[in-house]
């Protein structure tokens, strides 16, 4: 059901008008979010607080290009707001204490111990927020879930917060954020829609109204959704399941395509144009990373579990095995079109990030290529313009495969391009990163060991031009 003040009965509801926002957690969702509501309400104050010193040190440095998080956008953004109205902080208790509106928005993993293990959302995080709150507030407060959280989370942190005995009251919304990375801040600026759920009593439609009016500075009313709270803790969910479960679908076409002799970016043109199926996201890849899609799928695959709902369970399980299906395929690619044998070998990649415009890799497809690839002794070269080499070898090490000092040894870490490729056995282009399709690929060629193979996991580069050059190329579904 659709709630909205206006298709109530109650007809005299006086919203509580916001004047200060915290938002727990400077994430890649809580700074560019806060940053973009800060910029849109001038006169609310906005402050970002975590426990995390260094990252708030960064948030605060005077250079704007040492912010935690590469977004196109997020410097002019922050340069506006930043000292105006909003602040970065780690004093989390008086943040707390002085706001209105509470967003909580820390990370929610997926949990590495106990039952659940490997699948259900570790909501750790997200208690600790909670019996903060509890333990500081003196005035009424609004609490959003702005975290991706399993339904009816909020009936968690309604039990933890009403249970402090001080008579200070609580609603809670969800409001889920559909930024994607790399495009954060003209999704934020210009949203499909805003999710809004709360309770549908008289005090939650209040509470939900005093968010709509922080969104509608500058988002049009009718994109504002609001519906009841455990629709929309779940509509988070299953918009990314759908959005991978296309990913998952077109990859498991690729690799028809590559069996019929089809191609796979024909095939995406051709269904694409249908309007019920539409165009976007049928770019067949490496595989979909990034923090959430498969995380907020086993979730789902958890609670579906959970509910006996075996059949459901199964069904999106399979967008997660297929998708570790195309990663596993593409390194096996490399290898047995490398004789079988990629020891002792040079094999160049081609970007880390999970995907371009972003210095994040988590769950990157190139993360699992590698180890894969390091199993089979390859020695591998790699060049991203935006991810650090402490950061790549972070991602191997959590991947618990083999010690630290061996990662070291099979990864290298190149802050040029052309130094990355030279004299390699082979390119993996892992990430979509435009300024791939400018470099001189002559002088590549010539640098590199031959036959020299391209594997193209992103299909960005021009097959037939470097075939042209001389290269073996495979690319994805073709
Ligand atoms: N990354 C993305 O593009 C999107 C993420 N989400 C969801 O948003 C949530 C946050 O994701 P990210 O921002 O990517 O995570 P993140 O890991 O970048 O940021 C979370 C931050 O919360 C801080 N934190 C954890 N517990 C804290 C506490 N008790 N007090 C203060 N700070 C605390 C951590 O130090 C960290 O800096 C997750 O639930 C995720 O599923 C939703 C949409 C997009
Ligand atoms: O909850 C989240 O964290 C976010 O997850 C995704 O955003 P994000 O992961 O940042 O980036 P996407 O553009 O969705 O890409 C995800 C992965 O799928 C891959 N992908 C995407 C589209 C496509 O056609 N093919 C494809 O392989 C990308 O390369 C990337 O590895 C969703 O798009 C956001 O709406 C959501 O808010």
């Amino acid at each position: 059901m659709l709630a909205t003040l206006e298709n109530t009965s109650t007809t005299v509801l006086k919203p509580k008008k916001i004047t200060s926002i915290c938002c727990i957690g400077a994430g890649y969702v809580g700074g560019p979010t806060m940053a973009v509501m800060a910029q849109k309400n001038p006169d609310i104050k906005v402050t970002v607080v975590d426990l995390n010193k260094q990252r708030i040190a960064d948030w605060n440095d005077s250079d704007l290009s040492k912010l935690p998080i590469f977004e196109p956008g997020l410097d002019q953004v922050v340069a506006e707001a930043r000292g105006r109205n909003l602040f970065f902080s780690t004093n989390v208790d008086d943040a707390i204490r002085e706001a209105d509106m509470i967003f909580i928005s820390v990370n929610t993993p997926t949990k590495t111990y106990g039952s659940g293990k490997g699948m259900a959302a570790d909501l750790k995080y997200i208690e600790l927020c909670a019996r903060q709150i509890a333990q500081i507030a003196t005035t009424d407060k609004i609490v959003v879930e702005k975290s991706t959280l399993p339904v009816k989370t909020a009936q968690a942190i309604k039990s933890i917060l009403d249970h402090t005995g001080n008579g200070v009251k609580f609603q809670i919304l969800s409001n889920p954020e559909f930024l994607a990375e790399g495009t954060a801040m003209t999704d934020l600026a210009n949203p499909d829609r805003v999710l809004i759920g709360g309770e549908q009593t008289e005090e939650g439609l209040k509470a939900i109204q005093s968010l709509v009016d922080v969104y509608a500075t500058w988002i049009p009313k009718a994109q504002i959704l609001t519906t009841n709270i455990w629709s929309s803790e779940l509509s988070k969910l299953v918009a990314n399941a759908f959005l991978a479960q296309r990913v998952s679908s077109i990859n498991a076409i690729s690799e028809l395509c590559e069996a019929s002799g089809a191609n796979v970016e024909e095939v995406a043109k051709a269904i694409g144009m249908d309007s019920r199926i539409g165009p976007k996201f049928l770019k067949a890849s490496v595989g979909f990373g990034g923090s959430c899609f498969q995380k907020d799928i086993l979730n789902l695959v958890y609670i579906s579990k959970s509910l006996g709902l075996t059949e459901v369970a199964d069904y999106w399980e399979q967008v997660i095995i297929m998708n570790n299906h195309q990663r596993d395929r593409f390194a096996n690619n490399i290898v047995s079109t490398l004789y079988n044998t990629v020891s002792g070998k040079k094999i160049a990649f081609l970007g880390w990030a999970f995907k371009k415009d972003t210095n994040d890799t988590r769950e990157s497809a190139a993360i699992y290529v590698a180890d894969k690839l390091i199993d089979e002794q390859a020695q591998i070269s790699v060049y991203d313009p935006k991810v650090t080499a402490v950061q790549m070898q972070a991602d191997l090490n959590y991947l618990n495969t083999r010690s630290e000092a061996e990662n070291e040894n099979f990864v290298k870490t190149e802050t040029d391009a052309y130094k990355a490729l030279e004299g390699a056995h082979a390119i993996a282009v892992l990430t979509e990163w435009d300024e791939f399709k400018t470099y001189n690929w002559q002088r590549i060629y010539e640098s590199m060991s031959k036959p020299a193979f391209v594997f193209d996991g992103r299909n960005v580069l021009d097959k037939t031009a470097l075939e042209a050059i001389g290269f073996r190329v495979k690319a994805i579904g073709k």
